[in-house]
């Protein structure tokens, strides 16, 4: 697979040496020259496979000339080894596709182990590797715990002090060994700037072997869309016909591996893309001004991005595929309403969290008549445990993954958003 830069269409690479750089030049993300696609007789072939098989076949329509099938199969069969993703009505047309029943509790999982496995097996020489990524909360815990104990490879996490939630937090910043967390006194963005800034030092990055497991990262991206397909197997004939997804977004990878599948030919009609107060790209659809507010905390912590990092390969995937961006469904929720939404679920028998809540208020307020509506359940609702308790006054159990971390103490480190501060610790730990 061939991959151009966003920002300088003549770097181009190879599927390896995408996921070896994370970023190209001038902070660019890097996206394929060509855009596999399925037939729909292919689709329905592949539809009745197993989760494990079926999402080789989608991903080895993108590495395969990188990677053998047998080989891909082994690697996929490792990243997604937990119990797969949960399909759960919730009314007569609306249904949670829930993505959090892998080690971490969040649908990052996915993405962060498989490119774990990219790693590993693309390190043949054993070189020093140093995974700097950011979290709102979720991909830090998937991402340490994905590359947990990995040789040559050390990963930094950094994540917005007081910002996320304390479980969370216990989740990723208590496992120590190569894993070492730094709290920064500041938003997601500002941790997400600095990620960016330390690809451009040149020096830096080639003495410690610098790389990122955020999305910006190729292979976070391509392992995001093989549940997309697992979705729509679930589903009936019918519900296949008129099929509305609504994504709650942040750093909008998720959307866009939901309209990777799409543009692959899984035929999904619509996306809802779901914001919290944090609403960048909806006010941007809404009046075409791209303009990025000073980030609010809110209760969908995950979720408190003003500066997507995702959005630019969205507008080019709508370009490639001459999609016009008004088909894009989208809007924000505010905490108040999350809050109700919350409620509402709760007395429709589910308990659910801040991030899927956004996404089911606003399928339920633009889904049309003969229109089938699935929200991913993108966190498990432990995970914001005492938000939750307080909104829904119900008590949530932990599960293991939560118990066995919540009296281990923190390990993290704490900086200001300062580059020099940074550069000095992947220095010199
Ligand atoms: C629980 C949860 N829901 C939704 C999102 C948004 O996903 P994305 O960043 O891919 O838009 C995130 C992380 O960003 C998350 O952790
Ligand atoms: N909400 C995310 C933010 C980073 O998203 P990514 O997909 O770019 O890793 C998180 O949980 O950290």
């Amino acid at each position: 697979m061939k991959l151009y830069n966003l920002k300088n269409h003549n770097e181009t690479v190879n599927f390896a040496k995408a996921v070896k750089l994370g970023l190209g030049q001038q902070q660019g993300l890097f996206f394929p020259v060509k855009l596999p696609t399925i037939t729909p007789i292919q689709l329905s072939e592949i539809l009745k496979l197993d989760f494990i098989t079926r999402s080789t076949e989608i991903l080895s329509k993108f590495i395969c000339n990188e990677i053998s099938k047998d080989k891909l199969y082994k690697h996929v069969k490792k990243a997604f080894s937990f119990k797969h993703p949960l399909q759960v009505p919730i009314t007569k047309n609306i249904h949670c596709f829930e993505l959090f029943h892998g080690p971490t509790l969040a649908f990052k999982d996915f993405g962060a182990r498989f490119m774990a496995q990219m790693i590993f097996s693309l390190n043949t020489k054993n070189e020093s590797v140093t995974i700097l990524t950011a979290t709102s909360g979720d991909t830090g815990a998937a991402v340490a715990h994905a590359f947990y104990k990995m040789k040559n490879v050390r990963v930094i996490i950094l994540y917005p002090k007081g910002k996320i939630s304390e479980l969370q937090e216990k989740l990723f910043c208590t496992l120590g060994k190569n894993i070492k967390t730094i709290s920064i006194n500041g938003s997601f963005d500002d941790c997400q700037k600095l990620v960016k800034e330390a690809f451009n030092d040149k020096k830096l990055k080639e003495s410690i072997g610098l790389n990122s497991a955020n999305s910006i990262n190729i292979s976070r991206l391509l392992a995001q869309i093989c549940y997309y397909f697992e979705a729509f197997s679930l589903i009936s004939e019918q519900q296949r016909n008129n099929l509305v997804v609504a994504v709650p977004c942040g750093n909008f990878g998720n959307l866009t591996a939901g309209l990777l599948a799409k543009s692959m030919g899984l035929p999904i009609k619509s996306f809802i893309a779901c914001t919290n107060a944090n609403d960048t790209v909806p006010r941007f659809l809404q009046n075409g001004k791209w303009y990025p507010k000073k980030t609010v905390s809110t209760i969908s912590n995950a979720m408190d991005i003003s500066q997507p990092n995702n959005w630019t390969r969205i507008e080019e995937l709508f370009y490639r595929n001459k999609w016009n961006l008004k088909e894009l469904r989208f809007g924000s929720v505010s905490d108040d309403i999350t809050q109700e939404t919350l409620k509402e679920l709760f007395q429709l028998g589910y308990v659910s969290e801040p991030h899927a809540a956004i996404a089911y208020r606003l399928l339920q307020n633009q889904l049309k008549k003969d229109e089938f509506g699935l929200f991913l359940g993108t966190a498990h609702p432990a995970k914001f445990k005492n938000t939750v308790e307080k909104i829904l006054n119900n008590n949530i159990s932990l599960p293991d993954e939560l118990k066995n971390r919540i009296n281990l103490p923190l390990l993290s480190y704490n900086i200001n958003p300062d580059f020099n501060k940074l550069k000095e610790f992947l220095v010199e730990n």
